[in-house]
């Protein structure tokens, strides 16, 4: 039986109690519950503390300065910060999790290089497992994801679980919400790598540097004092990051094709089933074949090497496990080819620097026309619409503007702030006859990249989610079959 003490430092005029449950979403309150009233985004805990208190609520923790109805028996706990001390009890909550646990964090990536630091683990015999925008993975434990940094209870019960089942071992994203909103506060994080920064969710930080801010909180604030950071330079916000680390004392890791990284790219060559990366480390160099699809995994699987090599194993053993390394579900993603001879691959760019970077590295293989479909999400930052239709124009052949998840707003407004910044696309709001079109279209030697969706096997329209998958409709098309 849990009690208050267990969970945070109680000191008089609170009184100890049994504590069995602790929740942030005062439906969920049940009696003995800890309710945690936090102002958020579209409602206001604090207006729901009645609730939680008829539903039997015995403490509740929330921000400074609220009351509680005169004579109610309820403990309150006023906090500075209470979102931060919902994820320290969630953590205390929950127990054990994994004995090592790494963070990673950056606009684009992060799914990728905690995939493939679980498999780099796997591959050096640890039990491992990871946790973010595909859900949680393991070899016992499969669950979808929703969120990529979940809330704090979801996250600890997740840990908690992978523990039991074994696992020693786990990487997790750490989004820029997750960040901002504590989620992550209370998870004894011992290495964090950070992937770039470019536009993203300016919808929810007010501006970039705020969105970096954010970000930073991972390396600053969140891991422990001893973790060591991963940073590719190659970004002016991953340059000034890695001067603080080092400025601070921390241990540090830097990657990228800047000059002077520890681990430093020095080319990458596509060939038709993967890359070969010349890469240097303490002034040796050596050529990695590695068996994925574009240009942009080799800094993803060089961030996972050096992310994986600081569970107490050799650099250079970790770099030799690049080799080794299966491609993420929806991260360009092959499906196949049609009858004519033109690629279809599923990708999950959903930022203008995303787009950017998988066009380019297609259009490496592309021996004929690079053609692309996508839209953009609803209720995320609107700015990046017009950009990542200037960014196809640019880059694509054949261009074909769909819906993605148009989520509570107007679907075709979507689409025509994207046609903005590409007057030569095709506009079909349906995504299923549109990659039917798209498909259709191929040609000999041609590539088609499916963007934004990647892994995702519904689309939000209003509040329903209706079953859709990028990947599921191209196999069909293809004929692919299924390996299930
Ligand atoms: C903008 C945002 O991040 N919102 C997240 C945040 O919501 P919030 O705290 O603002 O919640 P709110 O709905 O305003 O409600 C405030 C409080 O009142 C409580 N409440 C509400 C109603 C009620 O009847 N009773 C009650 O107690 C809520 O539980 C909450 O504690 O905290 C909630 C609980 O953890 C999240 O579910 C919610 O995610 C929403 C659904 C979301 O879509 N988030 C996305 C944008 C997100 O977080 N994405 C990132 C980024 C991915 C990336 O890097 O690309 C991610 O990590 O996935
Ligand atoms: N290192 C990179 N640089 C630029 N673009 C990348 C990089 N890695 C992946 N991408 C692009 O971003 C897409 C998403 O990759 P991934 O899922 O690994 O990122 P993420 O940061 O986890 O995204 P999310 O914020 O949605 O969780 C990929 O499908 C690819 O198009
Ligand atoms: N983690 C990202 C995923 C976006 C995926 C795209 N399909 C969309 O819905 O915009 C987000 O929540 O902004
Ligand atoms: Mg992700």
């Amino acid at each position: 039986m849990t009690r208050l003490s267990d969970l945070l430092s109680i000191t008089a005029p609170l009184k100890d109690c049994s504590v069995r449950g602790v929740t942030a979403d005062s439906r969920q309150v049940k009696a003995d519950f800890m309710f945690f009233a936090l102002p958020g985004v579209s409602f206001d805990g604090r207006d729901f503390i009645p609730q939680a208190i008829a539903a039997g609520a015995s403490t509740i923790l929330t921000t400074r300065g609220a009351k509680l109805p005169e004579g109610c028996p309820v403990q309150l706990i006023e906090s500075d910060d209470p979102r931060a001390d919902y994820a320290r009890v969630a953590a205390r909550y929950y127990s054990p999790v994994p004995d090592f646990l790494v963070a990673v964090t950056g606009t684009n990536g992060k799914t990728s290089v905690a995939d493939f630091t679980r498999q780099i683990w796997k591959r050096h015999g640890l039990i491992s497992g990871s946790l973010g925008t595909l859900g949680v993975r393991s070899d016992l434990i499969q669950t979808q994801g929703g969120l990529t940094t979940p809330d704090p209870m979801l996250l600890h019960q997740s840990l908690k679980q992978l523990a039991v089942s074994g696992v020693t071992h786990c990487a997790l994203e750490a989004s820029s919400h997750g960040l901002d909103q504590r989620r992550l506060e209370g998870v004894h994080i011992q290495a964090a790598a950070f992937t770039n920064l470019t536009r993203d969710h300016l919808d929810y930080h007010a501006n970039e540097m705020a969105y970096f801010k954010a970000k930073e909180r991972l390396f600053t604030e969140v891991m422990t004092e001893e973790a060591t950071a991963v940073i590719n330079i190659d970004s002016p916000h991953g340059q000034s990051l890695a001067e603080k680390m080092k400025n601070d004392g921390r241990a540090l890791l830097t990657l990228g094709y800047a000059e002077g990284s520890d681990a430093q790219i020095l080319a990458v060559t596509p060939h038709a089933s993967g890359l070969v990366a010349r890469i240097k480390y303490q002034a040796h160099e050596e050529d990695y074949r590695i068996p994925l699809m574009g240009s942009f995994q080799a800094e993803n699987a060089l961030a996972a090497a050096l992310l994986a090599s600081t569970a107490d194993i050799g650099v250079r053993q970790c770099l030799k496990s690049m080799e080794s390394l299966r491609g993420v579900c929806g991260r360009m993603q092959y499906i196949g080819e049609t009858a004519k001879g033109g690629a279809v691959y599923v990708d999950f760019a959903h930022t203008p620097d995303g787009l950017k970077t998988v066009l380019e590295a297609a259009s490496k293989h592309a021996t004929n026309s690079l053609d692309v479909l996508f839209g953009c999400g609803g209720d995320r930052d609107a700015g990046k619409r017009p950009i990542m239709g200037e960014i196809a124009g640019k880059l694509a052949n054949r261009i074909y503007v769909t819906d993605d998840n148009p989520r509570h707003e107007d679907a075709a407004a979507i689409r025509k702030q994207v046609m903005k910044g590409c007057g030569k696309a095709q506009e079909i709001s349906d995504r299923g006859e549109a990659i039917h079109q798209a498909v259709e279209a191929l040609n000999d030697g041609d590539i088609l990249i499916l963007a934004g969706k990647g892994h995702e096997e519904g689309q939000i329209i209003g509040d329903e989610k209706i079953a859709f998958s990028d990947i599921h409709t191209a196999k069909e098309l293809l004929a692919v079959k299924e390996l299930q």
